[in-house]
Order: structure tokens, then C-alpha cells, then sequence
């Protein structure tokens, strides 16, 4: 707590102190969480006393010699929005991970809870986050950097249903050399489309990067230490070190801009995929929850990993083809079935969307969220729209997050399943239905691209331990075509500011 407070002290930008909109239960929930052992009505006598300012009701906190260490009153059912440190319940509940099973769940249907200090979300959600993760100044020129690049970034259109909507915030991908470029505006396609919003890497995207490099390998060591059973990586999860050679950048324009309840795409990045995602500008609130097990015949999926608004995406289901007892050479499975969409009624979504509750951890200017091994395959995550935010100085009303991802050589597009429109599959995982949940799939997903239609190919997707595709490798044409590079090796060829331009989005 002493390292938070003072790294926070030292580095924060230049937020304006007080300057901040905030309800009155956010104030002391983060007056809660930088002082755990105070009371809540003495926290709310200072902040009330400082006029509303956390800032000040800090300070004159730290400045009391003797801080009054009564135990924390209980939160009032008017406030179980609010929940911050967790250190009472931790001695009674353990993370999912360990051979401990928790006693009872921290999360209850239908509520929210918020949680602030780095130790709690690291215990109770498949993420770990780095405060003031850059040095003040880099946060900051790296932020006005990507405002910069924001102008070039578009939404991403998919087909729902029988309407063509847009994401509701807009992003780009990053790649580090033309070569790069090319592939991916050309081999590798995102929810059944390619994307034509791909640029270069910036100058300080770049040197971000090996900063990033060196916390997500530290963060994922000390994950498998202190969380995985046996201190061991997960199956499937890669022995190696993380290396980030992709980035995807999303800007978020104002309090309504959001991205809906999803799971990455595992295409590329493969089982158990790590992503570091550093948020910059406004803040915003990040929610995880756990997606839960049914007994339904088909695999129901609020799927679509575009970005929608929750809404929206709560809506949004694919009946995968499953095949129960298909095994991975059934290359052209026999048994599956149509790949059919549906739209189930909002209630029975919500109903299983808040089966455990929702975990939300506030994503502040300049934070290093590490999503470990575990968050694709067993979580969903979203950005929610805010009723208020407070603009940041420099950002205004924007947030930028850079989600830093890895790349395997193995799944280049050249090397995955081709489905029988002849376009490249999407890996996924199995998350809700019980029997087969965890296993991996291979599936056309041309259906998502706007004036597309799928086809119903479906194919299991095998994995070594250490998440490396068990498939013959045939020869390719262009097995000699440069692999993605690192971000944190050479300076690419593209001059900066010669970026391509953006076409229109090409779908398949
Ligand atoms: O903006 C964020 O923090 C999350 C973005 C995200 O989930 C994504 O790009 O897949
Ligand atoms: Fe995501």
C-alpha cells in the first residue's frame, strides 16, 4: 500500500486535484481501499471535511500520526455496489486456482463488485494491474501520440442477425514492419472479415513495449508461483517468453463508447493466451465475469467478440456446431450441425450473465492490466458505458487502451484450418457447455462479415501441453514469408508517418 501510495504520489499525471465528478460511494471506495483499516464513517467524516476531495481527505489522513484503526462498519445494502479491500474475506476464500475451492462465492447475482487494490484483484479475477506503469512523461507522450493516430482509427462492422451494425468505440491494429502490414490486411481475417485499419507501429508504441515485455513475463511468473496449482503453468498455456508483436489500440470517445461482454479471439494468439493491455487517458471501468457452466444442449454464447455495447451483445448468441463426440481428424465433420444463430430473450441472458455477478476494476490513466492465462477460456470482459466520467487533461473525454498481444508462429494464418467457403476458421473455446467445455474448435465464422454467409465447417482443435497446434504440417508455398517480429526488435522499414492508407473494410 506504502509503494502505491507513494509511486502514485510521484508519478500521476496531472490530474486536477478535486477536479473530479465522482459519486460519493466511488470517493470512499477509494478512500476505503488506500486505508483498509479505517472506519467507514470516520473516512466519510474526512472526506466530507475536505470538502469532497479525496485528494485532501488523503493527506490529511497520512498527516494524523496515530490513524484510528476501528474495524471497518458494514457496508450498508444501499452501498454493495461498493467493495474494496478484501483482505477480511481473503482469509476465509481462496483464488480458483489453488487446490482451495472457494467457500462462497465473493460475486452475488446481479451485483457488481468493485475492486481497487492491486492484491485483491489478483486474488479474486483472472488479472493483475500495475499502477503508474510508465514513467509520467512516456504515459503521457505515448497518450497524445495515439489521440494523434485516433483520427485514422474506424468501427468495425459485422452482421447481427440481419442487421450490419458498427463497434461502438473505434480501434486499430499494429503491426511492425509493411511486410506485416500487408499480411494482415490480406491473411489475417478478425471475426470472418480482414481489416483494412492496420498501421505501424509509432515510435512510442514501440519503446512502451519492451517495458511491457518485461512486467507481463514478471506478472505471469509470479501468477504461476502464487495462484496455479502446484506452482505450475496451466495446460496448454506456453512455456515461453511472452513476446508482443501485435497490438490492438482502442479509442473510447466519451462516457457511451464501450465494448460489449466478449472473449478475445484465440486465432492466433492460441489457448491460454496472456495480454497486456495498458490503459491511458480517461478512466473507465473494466468488468470481468465468469462465464458459467450449463447443461444446455446447444454452446450458447452472448459470442461475438467484435465490440458492442452490453446491450447489444447480450443478444448475440452463436449455437456453435458442436459434434459431442467429433475428434480432431474429423476434419470435415460429419456430425456437426447447421451453424445456426439465434436470438434468445434478453431475460434468460441476463439471468446467466449475472448468475455470479460482474467484478469491475477501474482502469486508471497510465495502468498495466495483465489478462492471464486463464481470462479467455473461463471469463468475459467488458468496458461499460459510464453514466459520468472525468475528463482527463489531455485526453479530454477519450480513454486509449493498447492491448499488447502475442502472436504464435504456429498459427499463422497460413497454417490454420481453410473452412469450406475457402476462408480462414477462428479458434475457439468450448466455454459453457459442461461436457465438452475447455476443448477447442476450429469454425467458419464468414457469417459475421457483413453480406457473408457461412458455412457450417467445424473442426476440434488439438493442442500439446504447451499449446502448440497438433496438426500435420504440410508443406506451404510460403513457408519462407517473415513471421511476425517482435516490437521490441529493429525499427520496422516504414518511416513513421508513411503509414498506409485506410481503405475501406474488405470483407471476405
Ligand atoms: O479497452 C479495454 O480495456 C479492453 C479492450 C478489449 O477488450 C479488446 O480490445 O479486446
Ligand atoms: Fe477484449
Amino acid at each position: 500500500m506504502d509503494q502505491y501510495l507513494s509511486r502514485k504520489r510521484t508519478r500521476s499525471p496531472p490530474v486536477p486535484a478535486c477536479a473530479d465528478d465522482d459519486s460519493t460511494d466511488m470517493k470512499l471506495t477509494r478512500l476505503v481501499s488506500l486505508f483498509p483499516d479505517m472506519a467507514l464513517d470516520a473516512l466519510m467524516e474526512i472526506l466530507l471535511s475536505s470538502g469532497g476531495c479525496v485528494e485532501t481527505a488523503t493527506t490529511t489522513i497520512q498527516a494524523q500520526p496515530d490513524v484510528t484503526k476501528k474495524r471497518i462498519a458494514p457496508l450498508s445494502a444501499a452501498a454493495t455496489a461498493i467493495q474494496t479491500s478484501l483482505d477480511a474475506h481473503m482469509r476465509q476464500i481462496h483464488t480458483d486456482h489453488s487446490d482451495k475451492t472457494p467457500k462462497r462465492p465473493l460475486t452475488r447475482r446481479g451485483k457488481t463488485l468493485h475492486l481497487y487494490s492491486p492484491e485483491d484483484i489478483a486474488a479474486h479475477t483472472p488479472c493483475s494491474i500495475i499502477h503508474n506503469f510508465l514513467p509520467a512523461e512516456q504515459a503521457n507522450a505515448l497518450l497524445l501520440e495515439l489521440l494523434d493516430e485516433s483520427k485514422h482509427f474506424s468501427r468495425y462492422r459485422f452482421q447481427l442477425f440481419d442487421r450490419t451494425v458498427q463497434s461502438p468505440h473505434s480501434a486499430s491494429i499494429y503491426v511492425a514492419t509493411p511486410e506485416q502490414h500487408r499480411q494482415h490486411t490480406s491473411e489475417y481475417t478478425y471475426g470472418g472479415s480482414y481489416r483494412s485499419t492496420v498501421r505501424q507501429i509509432t515510435p512510442h508504441l514501440r519503446a512502451v513495449s519492451g517495458a511491457v515485455q518485461r512486467a507481463v513475463n514478471a506478472e505471469i511468473q509470479r501468477r504461476i508461483r502464487t495462484v496455479y496449482p502446484e506452482g505450475q503453468k496451466l495446460k496448454y498455456q506456453s512455456p515461453r517468453e511472452w513476446v508482443p508483436n501485435a497490438a490492438f489500440v482502442n479509442c473510447y470517445d466519451g462516457p457511451t463508447e464501450a465494448v460489449g461482454f466478449h472473449s478475445d479471439e484465440l486465432t492466433y494468439l492460441g489457448p491460454r493466451a496472456v495480454i497486456g493491455s495498458l490503459s491511458l487517458g480517461v478512466e473507465r471501468e473494466f468488468r470481468v465475469r465468469r462465464i458459467v457452466p450449463t447443461d444446455d444442449d446447444g454452446e450458447v454464447e452472448e459470442e461475438n467478440p467484435q465490440v458492442l455495447p452490453e446491450d447489444i451483445s447480450e443478444g448475440v448468441v452463436a449455437v456453435t456446431p458442436m459434434a459431442d463426440k467429433a475428434s480432431a481428424s474429423d476434419s470435415l465433420n460429419k456430425q456437426h450441425r447447421p451453424n445456426k444463430r439465434h436470438k434468445p430473450s434478453t431475460s434468460s441472458l441476463s439471468a446467466r450473465a449475472d448468475a455470479q455477478g460482474q467484478i469491475s476494476i477501474h482502469l486508471l490513466h497510465n495502468s498495466l492490466l495483465v489478462m492471464h492465462a486463464e481470462m479467455q477460456e473461463e471469463w468475459k470482459h467488458a468496458i461499460v458505458p459510464a453514466q459520468t466520467i472525468s475528463p482527463h487533461p489531455l485526453a479530454g473525454r477519450r480513454r486509449i487502451n493498447v492491448t499488447y498481444r502475442w502472436y504464435r508462429d504456429s498459427l499463422h494464418p497460413r497454417h490454420t484450418p481453410r473452412c469450406l467457403c475457402g476462408a480462414h476458421t477462428i479458434l475457439r473455446c468450448v466455454q459453457r457447455k459442461r461436457e465438452t467445455r475447455g476443448r477447442y474448435m476450429w469454425m467458419c465464422y464468414a457469417g459475421y462479415a457483413p453480406g457473408k454467409k457461412g458455412c457450417s465447417f467445424f473442426q476440434w482443435a488439438d493442442f500439446d501441453d504447451d499449446g502448440e497446434p497438433l496438426w500435420e504440417r504440410t508443406t506451404v508455398d510460403d513457408d519462407d514469408a517473415p513471421w511476425l517480429e517482435n516490437f521490441a526488435d529493429g525499427e520496422g522499414q516504414l518511416a513513421h508517418g508513411a503509414q498506409p492508407g485506410n481503405e475501406e473494410e474488405r470483407s471476405i
